[in-house]
């Protein structure tokens, strides 16, 4: 090695760039449709972030490319006043907008949460226009664009659910560490977090319809039948959405084990047949799985794009 070729051996190369994204995260925009008394609301947390020729910005302090973040909530807020429509829609909408807008801006990701609302009931009716925020899950959207292709995920986060019986966990292997307990009889309780990717070029379907039924089948199956193990109850929901859905490639999860303890309460003098618990809230175990279609393309990048920093 020559005392020059400092690349190689030490990784101390030049300092160039790497991969770099930027906008306005989490713009809260509620809108109110109030065409009659009765009025809809929709309610979203947005993230926009921009990718594309910004190394001037970066490299120069030149930011005549720097559509500003300002700039990027201000659109959110004017796209809102025709309607959310869906979430995935509406990030569809600020997609195409942005990289058609600027030449420069070749891609980018937009995220949303939305919370849901239901009407208040006064006097046994659906008031017009009071609302209770709706506590089961928040949904979840992301759109990827990168030059004309399209990635809409779609999902749900804090969907909590519990099973008091039709659960077990038997026939695993033992070593000397071995304490746990064989079941046939215990509670199941998650949360379930998940994304579904939709597959390229679908843009167009009724999200929100689908959303919902991905939800009803979620809910369904975890429910349906006696459950071995978390592991198998994740597949079975994963594969129920695939088989109802073709528009939808794979779905992946994330689903805590809620553990759920029996109490001894024999020092009181009393049994306990499964009906006190210790709801334990850490440790537990942690479930992941993606449900995919055999010979369907990964899309590594697509998720990594949409999920986290890269
Ligand atoms: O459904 C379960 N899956 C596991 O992998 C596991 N491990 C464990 O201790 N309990 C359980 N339960």
């Amino acid at each position: 090695m020559t005392i020059t070729d400092t690349t190689t051996e030490t990784g101390t190369g030049a300092i160039v760039l790497g991969p770099n994204q930027y906008g306005k995260a989490e713009v809260r925009v509620v809108k109110i449709t109030r065409d009659s008394d009765r009025h809809e609301i929709e309610d979203l947390n947005v993230t926009s972030q921009l990718r594309g020729d910004l190394a001037g910005a970066h490299l120069a302090g030149d930011n005549a490319h720097v559509v500003p973040t300002d700039t990027q909530k201000n659109t959110v807020y004017a796209f809102a006043r025709d309607g959310i429509g869906s979430p995935e829609q509406f990030l569809l909408r600020l997609a195409n907008h942005f990289t058609g807008e600027f030449e420069w801006i070749t891609g980018g990701r937009w995220l949303a949460e939305s919370y849901a609302w239901e009407r208040i009931q006064l006097e046994g009716q659906e008031h017009d226009h009071s609302f209770v925020r709706k506590g089961q899950e928040v949904r979840t959207a992301a759109v990827v664009a990168d030059g004309d292709e399209r990635h809409v995920l779609a999902g749900l986060k804090d969907l909590k659910v519990l099973k008091s019986t039709a659960s077990g966990f038997e026939g695993y292997p033992k070593d000397r560490y071995t304490t746990l307990q064989e079941t046939n009889d215990r509670i199941l309780a998650t949360s379930v977090a998940t994304q579904w990717r939709y597959l390229p070029g679908v843009v167009d379907v009724d999200f929100n319809a689908v959303y919902d039924d991905v939800k009803r089948i979620l809910l369904e199956e975890f429910s349906r039948r006696y459950s071995a193990a978390l592991q198998t109850t994740l597949f079975d929901m994963g594969k129920a959405v695939l088989e109802a859905h073709p528009e939808i490639g794979e779905i992946k999860f994330s689903m805590p084990n809620s553990h759920h303890f029996v109490v001894d309460l024999s020092p009181f003098g009393l049994d306990n047949p499964n009906e006190v618990f210790f709801a334990a809230d850490r440790p537990y175990g942690l479930i992941e799985a993606t449900v995919t279609r055999e010979g369907l393309a990964a899309a590594p990048e697509v998720w990594a794009s949409a999920v986290a920093f890269v």
